[in-house]
This record gives C-alpha cells, sequence and structure tokens, in this order.
C-alpha cells in the first residue's frame, strides 16, 4: 500500500481542491478579455492541471510539455531534458506555465528561457507547491498555491521513482523509502 510510505499528509483533497479553485479565480481576473494559453509541464503537473482547468471559467487552450531532471532519486540532477515539445507555437500568445514543484528552479529556470525565447505576447509560471528553501536558481513566480519546507513530497501527480502519483492528497514521504535516515 502506498499509505504505508507516507509520514503525514500536508494537504488533504479538500485543501488542494479550495487553493486551486482560488488561484482560478485569480487567472479568471487577471486574463479577463484574453484567451490564455496553459501549458502543463509533465509528468507531474497532470493532475494539478486538470484540476485548474477545469475551474478556470475563461476561454482557454492548453499545451503539454514534457521534462525531466530528477531520474530516479530526491535530488535534481542538474540536466533537463526535453522529453516532448509543444505541439503549437506560442509567439504573441498569453502563455501559463502550470507545474506542480518549483524546487531548486532548475527546471524552470531552462524551461522559461526556452519559452521566452519564442516571443509569446506574455509569460507567467503557476506552480501548486514552492520550496524556496532549496532554490539555487532565481524563478519568478505569479501565481504560487502553498509554500512548503525542505521534505520531499509526493501524490497528486508529484511522484518519487514514478510511483505515489495517484495519491489523491500530498504528503511526506519516510526518508526510509528513499534510503534515508
Ligand atoms: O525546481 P526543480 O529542482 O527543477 O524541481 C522541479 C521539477 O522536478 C519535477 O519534475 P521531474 O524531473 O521529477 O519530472 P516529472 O514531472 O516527470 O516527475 C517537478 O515536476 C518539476 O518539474
Ligand atoms: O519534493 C518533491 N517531490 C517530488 N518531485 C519533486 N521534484 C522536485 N521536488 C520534488
Ligand atoms: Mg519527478
Amino acid at each position: 500500500m502506498l499509505e504505508q510510505d507516507i509520514d503525514r499528509v500536508l494537504f488533504t483533497e479538500e485543501q488542494l481542491q479550495a487553493r486551486v479553485a482560488e488561484i482560478a479565480a485569480q487567472i479568471d481576473r487577471d486574463y479577463a478579455g484574453k484567451q490564455p494559453l496553459l501549458v502543463s509541464v509533465l509528468r507531474g503537473s497532470f493532475v494539478f492541471m486538470a484540476d485548474l482547468v477545469r475551474r478556470i471559467t475563461l476561454p482557454c487552450t492548453v499545451d503539454f510539455m514534457a521534462v525531466s531532471s530528477y531520474g530516479s532519486g530526491t535530488t535534481s540532477s542538474g540536466q533537463v531534458k526535453i522529453v516532448k515539445d509543444l505541439s503549437e507555437q506560442i509567439e504573441g500568445k498569453d502563455v501559463i506555465v502550470v507545474e506542480d514543484i518549483l524546487d531548486s528552479g532548475n527546471t524552470l529556470s531552462y524551461l522559461l528561457k526556452l519559452l521566452e525565447a519564442r516571443h509569446p505576447a506574455s509569460i507567467r509560471l503557476c506552480t501548486l507547491l514552492d520550496k524556496p528553501e532549496r532554490r539555487t536558481k532565481p524563478v519568478a513566480v505569479q501565481y504560487s498555491g502553498f509554500t512548503i519546507p525542505d521534505e520531499f513530497v509526493v501524490g497528486y501527480g508529484l511522484d518519487y521513482d514514478e510511483k505515489y502519483r495517484n495519491l489523491p492528497y500530498i504528503g511526506i514521504l519516510k526518508p526510509r523509502v528513499y534510503g534515508g535516515e
């Protein structure tokens, strides 16, 4: 059972849904009269993205990009691999990059630079979780769900070694699972 590997629940399903609704309402207000393109950074953000778009009432479009930098560990390898690029051009569009977590900043500093070079009309970052204590690369974030302590979290899309993404809540993984104390 996945549950046995969880030390404690950080955010319940209800807390996540309530915060997602608040972020969607903020996006609705900020992009009134526009049609934002939401870019989900796979794989981690798929659950957040699916909940977020269903709470946004503006017309919006979606696209997906897959990147990977963690492999099977709990720290970033520093190498960001583009596994799948966007399907559409973003030039002149109002882009919102949707992420599950901003940790070292490696993935997003790389990705935002790459997307900015394609000349969108605007680009903003929406991350469900922010772990600022671990930041090594500065990243500006406009929409952030929760600030979390320096613990490895899983669930609601977030994995450890590709597992736990299907937990409906976000929990702290027991360190023994990844060979910690
Ligand atoms: O700020 P950073 O230290 O770069 O960490 C954040 C990134 O790491 C995770 O992705 P991962 O590489 O594990 O791929 P995944 O989404 O497929 O799990 C997460 O989904 C973010 O994209
Ligand atoms: O705490 C985390 N959990 C899962 N994936 C991650 N990628 C960066 N930080 C994390
Ligand atoms: Mg991962």
